[in-house]
């Protein structure tokens, strides 16, 4: 179902945890929150789930207001970062509780709870209790007993959050995969950049209590509304330069016409670490400049360099790897940086 979030404000004491935020989760949508500590990615998610009464605001699933419906009425299912299983219920009997609540019928329950168990690919662990499980089996039987009464709306705080990189990859991919078999409308939490890049459909980047951009995954990476969106996802160099007479001046960098560039007045420009080029390819980009190879860290797949230039602050480039090629730069060579117009994207201020 369709979750519209209008105006919502929320204070505590001399904290404004929530200054206004709008926000609508299409039907079948996977919505991310993403924002650093103390943001008030979980007050809003508490406003949602009814944990949490706004001060100002409404939140609107399908066409019900729900701003003052308690928790229990308002058909959400949820996962939290720390399980929250109950300990002395076997695995069927966390799933079927949420049914057992609802009044469900036993046949229909056990029904529903074998459907489930098998959705999350944990047909055989019904009787086992959560301690026989491990972090990511508990996780999923956290998911089953979300979804297992057909929620309208699904809230994911930091479900990953515990568990170890390899398999929080995994988990990640099955929740997206069950997320979009099922159509759920989903609402998702978390500080991991990469986390909300991999899994969304849109991501809304909150700071202080306000969104400060919301779109696509390319939306927000390739083009950041501001300063701390650009610095908050990915890897970044903020480059700064002044406009005059159509063109940007970046010291020790030359001149750069950018169809977005103010007039006149300050400039930030951001290079991601992958659009630099470096070498031989640095030898076409309108803007060039020599650079000591600082650090260059070996990746795998890509090796990642510290640049220092001779002016402005150190740069990160990061170069493509195949098996057979020679390393790109030594530390503690100088080499060739550049970059052209179409490499850059210029920051609003604001
Ligand atoms: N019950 C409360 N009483 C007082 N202040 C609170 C309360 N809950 C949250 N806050 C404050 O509101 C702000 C937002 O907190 P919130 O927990 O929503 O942030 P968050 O983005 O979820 O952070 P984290 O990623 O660390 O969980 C913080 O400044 C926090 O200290």
């Amino acid at each position: 179902m369709r979750l519209s979030v209008t105006g919502i404000v929320k204070r505590f004491g001399a904290v404004t945890a929530l200054a206004g935020i709008d926000l609508t989760v299409e039907e079948g949508e996977f919505l991310t929150i993403l924002g650093p500590s103390g943001s008030g990615k979980t007050t809003l998610l508490k406003a949602v789930a009814g944990f949490e009464v706004p001060d100002e605001g409404q939140v609107h699933l399908g066409d019900q207001d729900v701003t003052l419906s308690a928790a229990r009425h308002r058909n959400v299912g949820m996962v939290f970062q720390n399980y929250a299983l109950f300990p002395h219920m076997t695995v069927a009997e966390n799933i079927a509780f949420p049914l057992e609540m609802r009044r469900v019928s036993k046949p229909e329950i056990t029904k529903r709870v074998g459907e489930t168990l098998a959705l999350v690919e944990l047909e055989t662990y019904g009787a086992r209790l959560p301690r026989q499980l491990s972090g990511g089996q508990q996780q999923r039987v956290a998911l089953a007993r979300a979804i297992v009464f057909g929620p309208a709306l699904l809230l994911l705080d930091e479900p990953f959050g515990a568990l170890d990189r390899k398999l929080r990859e995994s988990l990640q991919l099955e929740v997206r995969r069950l997320q979009r078999r099922l159509r759920l409308t989903t609402l998702f939490i978390t500080h991991d950049q990469e986390e909300a890049l991999i899994m969304s459909d849109r991501i809304a980047v909150m700071d202080q209590g306000r969104i400060q951009q919301i779109g696509t995954p390319a939306d927000v990476y390739d083009k950041p509304v501001s300063r701390f969106v650009a610095d908050f996802i990915g890897e970044s160099n903020l480059i700064e330069g002044t406009a005059a007479n159509g063109q940007v001046v970046l010291p020790g960098f030359g001149t750069l016409a950018h169809p977005d560039a103010p007039a006149s007045g300050p400039v930030t420009l951001l290079l991601r670490p992958e659009a630099m080029r470096v070498g031989a390819e640095a030898r076409a980009a309108h803007c060039q400049a020599q650079c000591t190879v600082l650090e260059a860290i070996f990746l795998g797949l890509s090796i990642k360099l510290r640049l220092r230039p001779e002016q402005g602050p150190d740069l990160l480039a990061r170069l493509p790897l195949r098996p057979s090629d020679p390393p790109p730069a030594a530390e503690g060579s100088s080499v060739l940086v550049g970059f052209s117009p179409e490499d850059v994207h210029v920051v609003p201020r604001g």
